[in-house]
């Protein structure tokens, strides 16, 4: 009737073109809401269960039911990490305690309080099985049952597995949201709307997703592939107004561009509180529930990893059973044992299930044997090439019948899960990342024992030699401690916990039946031990070392830190005099150990930057750090791999200078140390930043807190700290405020561009700035390419050939490189043409030539300067530190040039890219040369690497 009665109304005297309008909006409005109707009801019903681990045939559990809250940070940034995941999850584990902004899971899209704009694009990093997925099903769930953030009109969820299927198919960006939730057909606008899109688990992405070259898209009709949809999406030049979620294991971040991320927020999983209530939520008798509680509460190990739900969730169900079968007996108290516990409940199960067994004890039956070698195989395989989700391609490989493997999913549903994208491609993953890497622990340990190969050296040397002699499995566990040691990524860490735990006689008892013949003895483990001890006392960063004794904790040898702590309660500990070994033992016994965290004091150890440095792992996992007596005039902290860890702390407790140049800092320090800046309490004069990524956004954080009227910094270096005119902007606004107290500023080796230059020179002639003294030496130092610059036409190129040369002293024996025969000692600029991996170098003459080839390799040694570029990306390294400095975006086998300038006199070398005659800024080094130096190249490999001066 209203419509009708309108309608007649406007009949009378309105123009017909604005009664087709009406008439549009009207029916186009309530196609609308009607989609957004049904929309939420297939969204209900899709998300009201959570399928824990069981793809197929088990019971779905209501979400509402199991849901609990989990811990959510806001900051931090897109930047990728290098930890492994479980390093990360435990230094995590200690921070909910921190004074840390958090945020609910209703609240990631509210306006943020003093902000006009709300943030478009949301990216929320967390561990392997931390619940990203399940949060993101709870944001969806809420919002179809009309319980949160109704502003939004469409909530869109993705994951980038199903996105993955679609690889070589074309869409446009409605098309593709028509494919997905037909309910929405009727709807082809969607610029009016809010729109939300979700997308899960980028690390699961495998669509190129090229921000630098694909074409830019505004059309939503236009079709194209789905990878330059979501660049385009993400970028914003698809629907600019609608919001976007995006979700990731934090090693995968950094596939999008810092920029077009608005807010990051962290899921660090549950808080202590948290824990019991999911245990109390899952078991309603409330004994067996506080009795698993307690249990886990003992071992400290558990307790941490029970910040991981699905962590929570393999403790629930071997526990349950445990419980069952063993009254009063041990509980699991090891990672390997939960691990062995769960296998050996899942095959139970299976049993149960499948076989109409007993379900008492398992006994392993052939296939059951067979599945699990397959399976281990995958999982090791894979776990190699880092990869999480195989398909069927990667099972027929590893061996596993692909006709069968529906039957693999359907009875090992609680490992082995089983997704299905659309089309029906299928998808495989384990359930967990630590249940592959256990799967693959076991399958090396097997093939050991029942072929004697040793699957990490890749080669079945022992073919012929076993005969002679019996393959050691001490040389299993020191060749298994060697590759995780090697890792840049620490990807094997856990994986050697679990092959280490398996070592135990105990353990394989427990997988009596699967094992067969038990492999080790006790002589073998004290070997084993030893080994470790070793290169615990080499030079190893701290959380390489504190995986090591993480493994001795699973071999049950806790002597080192025993000896610590008995030095520790008798007042013996002498920081002085500590070995390396006694120092890692030292920092791993107070990161365990839990009222030592609750208030470190740090002058109880020692005041001095060393002691410092070495405890700054106990620093960044104290809940509060007591470093006021800590009266320290300067502390330089020069290159150290700090990333940024503990900043906040060792800022408050150092009054006067502090020096973190090549500290692989990046935009989220920034955020840490500006609000130190406005702390009343602080008493920093001069920070040198130099040679950080800090970048424009870094930057701009840093100018708030200079702002602070408590600011009481008076110089600040950020020389080649990546900055363009946007940071100088940033900057010169905070000189321009009225407390600034900043006099001098060293901006060098940075890209200002005239206006950013301009801005902040004019600060240095207002009389209300207290600016003195700008460095802005880029502009004499960073050199414009020269025009007469002759080509030398030498070449150097990779090949596998013997050279008809004599040996000499002065050729490099293994490493494929060279020196120039002139040495430099004033200023000297160079370009090089390269191709494929090659080092450009500077280098003194005393570099090592011969030896085994390790410390004579270009920026593997305190003598030499080197920046490599790998096939596709830059990195620059001196004594062993590295830096990755730029990606490239063209491939390894595109010639390009790079430039070098080195200035002996002012110390400082600067490597660029050279792009149509202009230089791009790499990095800059800055030393005192002590003697002359030598230009050096070196080819990495045969990627066809080859260089032209
Ligand atoms: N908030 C929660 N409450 C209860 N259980 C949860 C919660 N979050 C996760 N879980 C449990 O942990 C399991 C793994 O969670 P989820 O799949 O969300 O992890 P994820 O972070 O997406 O992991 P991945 O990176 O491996 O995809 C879930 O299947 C569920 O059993």
């Amino acid at each position: 009737i209203s419509f009708k009665t309108s309608l007649q109304t406007m009949m009378v005297d309105i123009h017909p073109t604005l009664i087709i309008e009406f008439l549009i909006n009207f029916f186009s409005e309530s196609s609308a809401e009607s989609c957004q109707r049904e929309l939420k009801a297939s969204l209900k019903k899709k998300f009201q269960c959570v399928f824990e681990g069981i793809a197929k045939s088990g019971n779905p559990t209501l979400l509402e039911q199991i849901y609990t809250e989990l811990y959510i940070t806001k900051g931090g940034t897109a930047e990728v990490s290098d930890e492994h995941e479980v390093q990360q999850i435990e230094a995590t584990s200690r921070r909910p305690n921190r004074p840390e902004a958090t945020i609910r899971q209703e609240d990631i899209f509210k306006l943020p309080p003093g902000k006009q704009e709300p943030i478009r694009t949301v990216m929320t990093k967390g561990v392997a099985g931390i619940g990203k997925t399940v949060l993101t099903q709870k944001f969806t769930l809420d919002w179809a049952e009309d319980r949160s953030n109704q502003d939004i009109h469409f909530l869109f969820p993705f994951t980038f597995r199903e996105l993955n299927v679609l690889k070589e198919k074309k869409f446009s960006l409605v098309g593709l949201l028509h494919h997905f939730f037909t309910e929405t057909k009727g709807t082809c606008s969607f610029d009016e709307f809010q729109v939300l899109f979700i997308f899960d688990g980028l690390d699961e992405c495998r669509l190129p997703l090229d921000f630098h070259n694909n074409q830019i898209l505004t059309d939503v009709t236009e079709s194209t592939s789905v990878d330059v949809l979501l660049t385009n999406l993400i970028r914003g030049n698809l629907l600019p107004s609608a919001r976007l979620w995006i979700t990731t294991r934090p090693a995968a971040a950094n596939q999008i561009p810092a920029e077009c991320v608005g807010m990051v927020t962290e899921v660090r999983g549950f808080a202590d509180p948290q824990k019991e209530e999911y245990f109390r939520k899952r078991f309603r008798d409330e004994e067996q529930a506080s009795r698993i509680i307690s249990h886990i509460k003992t071992s400290r190990s558990l307790h941490i990893m029970c910040h991981i739900p699905v962590f929570c969730w393999i403790t629930a169900a071997v526990l349950e059973d445990v419980l069952k079968t063993r009254e009063g007996g041990e509980l699991p108290n090891t990672l390997t044992e939960m691990y062995i516990h769960f296998l050996v409940v899942q095959t139970k199960v299976k049993k149960v299930k499948y076989d109409e067994g007993a379900g008492t004890g398992p006994d392993w039956s052939p296939e059951s044997r067979k599945m699990i070698e397959s399976l281990g195989k995958l999982a090791f395989e894979q776990l190699q090439k880092g990869n999480l989700i195989f398909y069927e391609s990667d099972l027929t490989e590893s061996g596993i019948d692909i006709r069968d493997a529906s039957v693999y999913s359907g009875v090992f549903t609680q490992i082995f899960k089983e997704q299905r994208g659309l089309h029906q491609d299928k998808m495989f993953c384990f359930v967990h990342l630590s249940v592959q890497e256990f799967l693959a622990a076991l399958h090396v340990h097997l093939t050991f024992i029942t072929s004697g190969v040793n699957r990490l050296k890749e080669k079945p040397t022992l073919k012929f030699s076993c005969y002679f002699s019996k393959p050691k499995l001490t040389h299993l566990y020191s060749s298994a401690v060697d590759e995780a040691l090697k890792s840049p990524n620490g990807h094997l860490d856990l994986f050697l916990r679990f092959l280490l735990g398996l070592s135990l006689q105990t353990n394989q008892r427990l997988l009596h039946g699967l094992l067969g013949q038990t492999g080790s003895g006790s002589q073998t483990n004290q070997e084993t031990v030893q080994y470790i001890k070793t290169k615990i006392s080499s030079d190893l960063t701290a959380e390489r070392s504190i995986n090591l004794f993480h493994c001795l904790n699973e071999l049950n040898d806790s002597s080192l830190v025993e000896d610590i702590q008995q030095s520790m309660s008798s007042g013996r500990l002498c920081p002085d005099k500590l070995s390396p070994a006694q120092w890692s033992a030292l920092v791993f016994f107070l990161l365990s150990s839990e009222e030592h965290l609750d208030v470190f004091d740090l002058k109880k150890y020692s005041t001095s930057g060393d002691v410092l440095l070495k405890l700054l792992p106990v620093v960044r996992a104290s809940n509060k750090t007591d470093l006021h007596s800590f009266s320290l005039r300067e502390l330089d902290l020069s290159n150290n791999n700090l990333q940024g860890s503990g900043l906040q702390l060792l800022a408050h407790a150092c009054p006067g200078v502090l020096r973190l140049s090549v500290c692989s800092l990046s935009e989220s320090c920034c955020a840490a140390l500006s609000s130190v800046f406005s702390c009343p309490s602080t008493r920093l004069k001069e920070l040198d930043l130099s040679n950080n990524n800090l970048r424009d956004a870094g930057v701009k954080l840093l100018s708030a807190g200079l702002q602070s009227s408590c600011c009481r910094l008076e110089v600040l270096r950020l020389s080649g700290c990546l900055l363009t005119q946007d940071g100088c902007a940033s900057l010169a606004a905070a000189l321009s405020s009225d407390p600034s107290r900043l006099k001098e500023l060293d901006l060098s080796y940075n890209h200002p561009g005239g206006p950013g230059l301009h801005l902040l020179s004019a600060q240095l002639e207002d009389p209300r700035s207290s600016l003195e003294l700008l460095k802005e030496t880029i502009k004499h130092s960073h050199p414009t390419v020269p025009t007469g610059r002759s080509r030398l036409g030498r070449k150097v190129a990779y090949v596998e050939r013997d050279q008809p040369y004599p040996d000499h002293p002065d050729r490099f024996c293994r490493n494929h490189q060279l020196l120039c025969s002139a040495g430099i000692t004033g200023r000297c600029y160079w370009e090089v043409e390269l191709t494929g991996g090659v080092h450009t170098s500077i280098s003194y003459q005393g570099i090592a030539r011969g030896g085994d080839g390790n410390d004579g390799w270009f920026g593997g040694n305190h003598q030499s300067w080197t920046l490599f570029y790998d096939g596709s990306g830059y990195s620059v390294w001196h004594d062993k530190k590295g830096i990755s400095v730029l990606q490239s975006s063209s491939s390894s086998s595109s010639a390009h040039r790079v430039a070098v300038f080195v200035d002996c006199p002012a110390g400082t070398l600067s490597f660029f890219r050279v792009s149509s005659d202009s230089l791009i800024h790499l990095h800059t080094f800055r030393t005192t040369f002590s003697e002359p130096v030598y230009p050096g190249f070196g080819l990495w490999s045969c990627l066809c690497s080859s260089w032209w001066v």
